[in-house]
């Protein structure tokens, strides 16, 4: 006779979310709640979630990164126990998470082939707001017995101070300045030679500061600087990105598509809006330049054509907006769609999970499939990704020609950020505009940004693009 040993049973979530007052009418109030220097936060025009504490965290790797993250986070609600009062996008469970812009970096001998490409984190405590109602959940693993309980939640993550990071050193980080015109050139001439119609091209630049960098203190400038844009921390990695990727909401679709791009000019402190009438005449310019609107047709259509699949329906406007934030001006679309709740199946879902309804609910208690799911926002982002606004047209030639010239290791930038909730709804960015702390030495950033090359790009200009890009993490770094 053989005896297998038991299945191992999928840790038990118990979740609660219930209301609570209202927060102080400020851009930073989600932010300034925060209460150690692991945050969470997924915040725009002061509304959104903020997270602290793990209950769980996943680490995924390479090609199967979100399909290995989505099933994790399904297998996980099997079974949690779920009440919640609040019933709004982002209660309930709900799990923080980023991804890397590559499967792998070839050949680089300098990435740690043990570094996660992907990670899922369930926080203990959430705090969100939306539309003045807010709201607190509490994520408990049954049977962990060192993790605090609930009640004991608010000791257990006393609100550290949080720090500045005094002076700040930039350097040149894998390429230089002078060496990445010679990339663009590189990528100009095989657009020329017909090898590809766009490449994103991108660089970082290492930052070195006096002190730890506490993300809070960057969270707390950019929610308030940039509060058109979704500020965003997953585990070291900071930003404001102003591009959406894909949020899924009760079966209606939204992706904010950005390419074409011109600087602003820089006000009294800092952040835009220097000279009205020049930022007018930059905004007709950015709207009639043909090199950006070709640039942007690329990317507004490979999101369309990914979304299609998944859609019963979408409107996608012919003529973009020019989308106006403190450092830059985009062309931006923004795309609609309305999801096909069958399509679930073309995704090869399998174990439903219901999210959880009006009141207090269980979530699939006893762990049995129900049928197949609609797509989540996850899946979504993992069908999304990446999109021409990032990598290029078409997507292979782009994907290769950025590993052959780059020069770069991405890791998780222009990846996607975001949140998914238990019913698969959930909001995923581009990580642009952003940084990552580095875990060995916290007073190490390295901060990026990458352009959109055509034909008729120039070097120069594309140079002076990617530092306006990179200001809203210098912004963010400065303590005036
Ligand atoms: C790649 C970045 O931005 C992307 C490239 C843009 C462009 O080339 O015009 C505009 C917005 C983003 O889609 C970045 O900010 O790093």
């Amino acid at each position: 006779m053989t005896v297998t040993a038991p299945p191992l049973a999928p840790p038990r979530l118990v979740v609660r979310t219930s209301r609570i007052d209202d927060l102080p009418d400020d851009l930073g109030a989600l932010v300034d709640l925060l209460p150690d220097t692991r945050p969470l936060a997924w915040v725009r025009h002061g509304d959104g979630v903020v997270g602290w504490g793990e209950a769980l965290r996943f680490e995924t790797f390479g090609p199967g990164r979100f399909a290995d993250a989505e099933h994790a986070w399904h297998q996980v609600l099997v079974g949690a126990s779920v009440h919640d009062d609040v019933d709004r996008p982002g209660t309930g469970p709900i799990a923080f998470g980023s991804f890397a812009f590559d499967d792998v970096v070839p050949g680089d001998e300098t990435v740690d082939p043990t570094r996660a490409s992907g990670v899922l984190i369930v926080p203990r405590v959430v705090v969100g707001r939306r539309d003045g109602v807010c709201w607190t959940t509490t994520i408990e693993l049954l049977g962990d017995r060192a993790a605090p309980a609930p009640d004991a939640l608010p000791e257990a993550y006393p609100r550290i101070p949080v720090t500045a990071p005094g002076q700040v050193h930039y350097a040149d980080g894998s390429v230089s300045p002078e060496d990445w015109k010679g990339v663009v050139a590189e990528g100009i001439s095989r657009i020329k030679e017909r090898e590809l119609d766009k490449v994103v091209l991108a660089r970082d630049v290492a930052a070195a500061a006096q002190d730890p960098v506490d993300p809070r203190h960057l969270l707390g400038r950019l929610a308030q600087g940039y509060e058109a844009c979704w500020t965003f921390s997953v585990d070291g990695l900071v930003g404001a990105t102003p591009e959406l990727l894909v949020r899924s909401e009760k079966g209606l679709v939204t992706s904010r598509v950005l390419a074409g791009t011109i600087p602003r000019t820089e006000g009294p402190d800092r952040l835009g809006a220097g000279d009205a009438g020049a930022d007018r005449r930059a905004a007709a310019l950015l709207a009639g330049s043909s090199k950006d609107l070709e640039e942007h047709a690329y990317a507004a259509r490979s999101v369309a054509a990914a979304l299609e699949p998944y859609c019963s329906s979408m409107n996608v406007p012919e003529v973009p907006f020019v989308l106006h934030l403190p450092n830059v001006m985009h062309l931006a679309t923004d795309v609609t769609a309305v999801l096909d709740q069958s399509a679930g199946t073309r995704l090869g879902a399998r174990d439903a999970v219901r999210g959880p309804g009006a009141g207090a609910a269980e979530v699939g208690a006893a762990g049995e499939p129900d049928g197949p799911r609609p797509p989540s926002s996850l899946s979504l982002a993992a069908a999304l990704h990446p999109s021409a606004a990032v990598c290029g047209t078409p997507t292979e030639s782009a994907r290769s020609l950025i590993r052959e010239i780059e020069g770069l290791d991405r890791a998780r930038y222009a990846g996607p950020v975001g949140w998914v909730g238990a019913d698969g709804d959930g909001e995923w960015g581009i990580a642009l505009r952003s940084a990552e702390i580095s875990e060995r030495n916290p007073r190490h950033v390295r901060l990026f940004a990458g352009c959109g090359i055509v034909a008729a790009s120039d070097p120069v200009a594309e140079l002076a693009e990617s530092e306006a890009k990179l200001e809203p993490m210098r912004y963010a770094l400065r303590d005036d």
